[in-house]
């Protein structure tokens, strides 16, 4: 730490769509925001010196500029300069090694790990749901881990971030769109590697003429998991899990869902829909793609990072 009372912070990225929802929750925090003048965001000397003059710097930047701005930071660990501890919102280090990912309900550890990292990978919007439902249900034995996973997921139109958001503001649409049908999605890796599966799960993203919210949906035959497993196996295995979050919630299941009931919280509802009779199920997370899917998990993993206790919820 500096020598400020409060830890200082720098988010390079801050006018995106994610920097502006971390800025806004970090006044809930004891924290020192430094900016650099809009003139010179993007300029790599003013990012380097502020770099070198915080606690912790936040990246929300594509990912091609993270990757530029770790380097930065490295370079500085390299020259023998003081250099901040690092949480970065892209993509780009979610599966790298060194570096501590996820979300701190994640599982048991994940927490300490975090508070205690150089270098976190704040996790994807749509694995925050694919794990959140999975990794309890994989480590608990209740789902194989060479399930044959099927992920369904709506985000609103924010999750694509600047560009996304002016289109559908500006042009009114699509209503629905069907997108990654090419089976390639960048949220693959970690999605499979952090919910404990031994296949690449076929997954289905879909986008809405909606701002914010997210639906993440993944069917399950009963037949095909572990011997006699039933539905209310799968939902008491996540109250197990999540009991005590004030973030992530287990309702009862319900009959339909709309994807932005959560907008604008940092929450996150997870829920197991059966037939016993047909030994169906459908497991769902609904959540905030901006909020427990980006800035709302951000803080939670700044406060943890900062030893600062992490503000209530949205
Ligand atoms: N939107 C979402 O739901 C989520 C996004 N994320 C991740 O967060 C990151 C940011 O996404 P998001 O906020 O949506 O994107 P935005 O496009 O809204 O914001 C990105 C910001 O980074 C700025 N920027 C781009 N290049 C540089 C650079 N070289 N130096 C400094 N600033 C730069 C952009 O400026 P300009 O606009 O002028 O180019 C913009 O202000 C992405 O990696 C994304 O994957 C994570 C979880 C969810
Ligand atoms: C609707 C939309 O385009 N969503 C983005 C995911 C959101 C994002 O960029 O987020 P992460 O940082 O969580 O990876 C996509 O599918 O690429």
């Amino acid at each position: 730490m500096n020598t400020y009372a409060r830890p200082s912070v720098f988010i390079d990225g801050e006018a995106g769509t994610t920097g502006l929802g971390i800025r806004a929750r970090l006044e809930a925090l004891p924290v020192d925001v430094r900016s650099i003048d809009a003139a010179r965001r993007k300029d790599p000397d003013a990012r380097r010196d502020m770099m070198s003059a915080v606690d912790l710097v936040v990246l929300c930047l594509p990912d091609a500029a993270a990757r530029d701005a770790v380097a930065m930071v490295d370079g500085l660990v390299t020259a023998g300069h003081r250099a901040p501890r690092v949480l970065d919102a892209s993509t780009a280090f979610r599966t790298a090694p060194g570096w501590v990912y996820g979300f701190p309900e994640m599982q048991a550890q994940q927490a300490q790990a975090i508070r205690t990292a150089t270098h976190v990978a704040n996790p994807g919007c749509y694995p925050t749901g694919i794990i959140g439902l999975l990794h309890p249900l994989v480590a608990a034995g209740l789902v194989p881990a060479d399930y044959p996973v099927t992920v369904n997921a709506v985000s609103g139109y924010s999750g694509g971030g600047r560009t996304m958001i002016e289109a559908h503001e500006r042009d009114g649409g699509p209503a629905f769109e069907l997108y990654g049908l090419s089976l390639q999605h960048k949220h693959l890796p970690e999605a499979q590697i952090y919910s404990g599966l031994s296949r690449v799960p076929v997954f289905v993203p879909s986008v809405g003429h909606f701002a914010q919210g997210m639906i993440v949906s993944i069917p399950l035959h009963l037949d095909l998991l572990g011997h006699g497993v039933r539905g209310a196996d799968l939902h008491a295995a996540l109250v197990a899990h999540y009991r005590g979050s004030d973030r992530i919630s287990v309702p009862d299941a319900c009959t339909s869902l709309c994807a932005d009931t959560l907008a604008g919280t940092d929450r996150m509802e997870l829920r197991v829909h059966v037939n016993e009779e047909q030994r169906q199920a459908v497991l769902t997370a609904r959540l905030d793609n901006l909020g427990k899917g980006a800035s709302g998990a951000a803080i939670q993993n700044i406060a943890l990072m900062l030893g600062l206790e992490s503000p209530s919820g949205m």
